[in-house]
Parts: C-alpha cells; structure tokens; sequence
C-alpha cells in the first residue's frame, strides 16, 4: 500500500457517516490513538498500537487481522473488560467503565458460554435475574428476544439438546435481552459450519436492519466481513494498527447470498485482502 493510503485509511477524522435515511449519524464510539501493552512475567505483550476509529450508530464494522493481531483486545477495551495503557476512547459518550455499568452493550463471545444445567429460558434470562429485572419482564424478554432469533417453541431445551447454531443464536438472544443500543461479537460463528454460518450471517443481517443496533464484529473471514458490514477495518499483525478502512457502501444493505457472486463483492475482498498483505509488508 502506498503511504497515502495508508493515510487515507488512518485518517481519524473520516467523514461523516451517514444513516439509512441519508442524515450523518451520530458517532457512538470514539477512539483516539489506543495502545495497549499487555504485562508478563517476561517482556510486555505490545497489542494494540495507536488505534484511531469512530464508529456511526448503526454501523455494522469488522475488525479483521491476522491471529493474533489484537482484534479480541480492541474489542474488550471498548467493553471494558480490558483497559488502554495510552490513547482515549469513549462508548455512548461515556467512558468504557461508564458505558459497561450502564448495561450500554451486549457481548456474544465466540463459544455460546450456556449453563448446561439451565434450560434455554433460564439461560436467557440468568443476566437479567443479576440485574434485578422482575419475574414477568424477564420471562417477556426471554420470549421476545428467543422470538428475534427464530428460536421460539426451544424455551424449555436444555443446551445439549440444541445444536452449535442454535446455541449460539440463545447467546445473541442473550446479549440482546439487555436491550442495549451496541452489539458487540468475537468471532461468534466461526466454530460452525459454513453453511450454518452463512445462514446465520443472513439473519445477523436481517436482525441488524430490523434493530437498528451498532454492531462491532471480530472476524477472519474475509467474506463473512464484506457479506455483514458497513466498514471494514484491516488490522496489521501485533502490535496491532489500523491499517485500511474500506466502506462497504458500494453494496447494497439489503444482501443475499447471492451478492457473494458480485463484482463489487468481489473488489472489495480483493481491496481486504491487499489491506491484510500491506499490513505485513510492516514488519
Ligand atoms: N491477558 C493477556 N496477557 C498477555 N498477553 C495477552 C493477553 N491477552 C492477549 N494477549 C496477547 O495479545 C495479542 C493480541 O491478542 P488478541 O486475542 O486480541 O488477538 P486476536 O487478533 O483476537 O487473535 P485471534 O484472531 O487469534 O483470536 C496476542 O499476542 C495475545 O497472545
């Protein structure tokens, strides 16, 4: 990549994104020259490097990079469940631990971390028992949000019972039960199938544009990033930076499948793929 590219693509200040209805929509999670180094009992694990991003409330973004490279680490400190050693970020407006206290995010890990001795309702609604919710709104969100993801009538299964798919569609219901405004996901599908996943990533897609939700979505797949986002963010190998940020706005939002066989689909791969090779030309 040439250095004007790579300018390009840092480039802190991108222009205003805009909503489904054409109006520049608000920023919800800023982030300004991010490091984070990682203390061991050997040298200092050196994650992140000053990683500049805004994401636009109904942005769908994934951070893609090679292994290794960080992407679970952003994603946490946006989550607070890590914190940056340098830089500044804000989620909702507020700071991360801020946002986090606020219940301003829902987190779909990438094993569906379900109890095996709670059935699929109880699991549901388990966080929302922690929170204090009452009975009924408990039960009446697990019903809702089971509905959302195509997984009513399964409420008195157990987790065994269902399959890594349908396990891992409980985990979003769950991570939605919060209502939050901002999804975040690591790598969710990537222990399933491909046909399963693909099914899946169509009714991400549709679950997205039915919600309005912001999504941040940890991937490897290159196709799985061009099929679900809005904005694709390269990563470079550790430390990681931002190395390109390739707007997907050339597809259109509502997809299927078949948008896989598409030139533009194909560009834009094409455009990730040269973004991944730049990043290692770092090193
Ligand atoms: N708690 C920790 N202590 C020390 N090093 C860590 C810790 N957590 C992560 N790392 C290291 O930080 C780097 C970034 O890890 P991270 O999990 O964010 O990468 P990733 O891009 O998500 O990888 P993958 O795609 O393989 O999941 C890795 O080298 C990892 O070993």
């Amino acid at each position: 990549m040439t250095e004007g590219a790579v300018a390009e693509g840092l480039r802190a200040d991108q222009p205003s994104r805009r909503d489904a209805t054409g109006q520049a929509a608000e920023t919800i999670i800023t982030m300004r020259e991010l490091s984070l180094s990682f203390r061991t009992a050997e040298q200092p694990v050196h994650a992140l490097s000053e990683v500049s991003l805004d994401i636009a409330r109904g942005d769908f973004v994934s951070l893609i990079g090679p292994s290794g490279c960080g992407k679970t680490t952003l994603l946490r400190v946006i989550a607070d469940l890590e914190r940056a050693s340098a830089g500044r970020i804000t989620v909702n407006g507020l700071s991360p631990e801020a946002n986090r206290l606020a219940r301003g995010y829902g987190y779909v890990f990438q094993a569906p971390a379900l109890y095996p001795w709670r059935n699929v309702e109880r699991n549901l609604q388990l966080p929302l028992e922690i929170i204090g919710l009452p009975k009924e709104e408990r039960a009446a969100r697990a019903r809702r949000y089971l509905e959302m993801v195509g997984l009513s009538g399964f409420e008195k299964k157990y987790p065994w019972q269902l399959s890594g798919g349908m396990q891992q569609r409980v985990s979003i219901a769950r991570a939605l039960s919060f209502e939050p405004k901002l999804l975040l996901m690591d790598e969710p599908f990537g222990a399933l199938d491909e046909i399963t996943r693909d099914k899946l990533n169509v009714e991400l897609l549709e679950l997205w544009a039915r919600t309005g939700k912001t999504v941040v979505f940890v991937t490897h797949s290159i196709p799985e990033a061009v099929f679900l986002s809005t904005r694709i963010v390269v990563m470079s190998p550790r430390p990681g930076r931002v190395t390109r940020i390739i707007d997907c706005a050339r597809l259109p939002r509502e997809r299927n499948l078949d948008l896989r066989e598409t030139p533009e689909f194909l560009e834009i791969a094409h455009e990730v793929r040269e973004g991944l090779r730049a990043g290692h030309s770092y090193d």
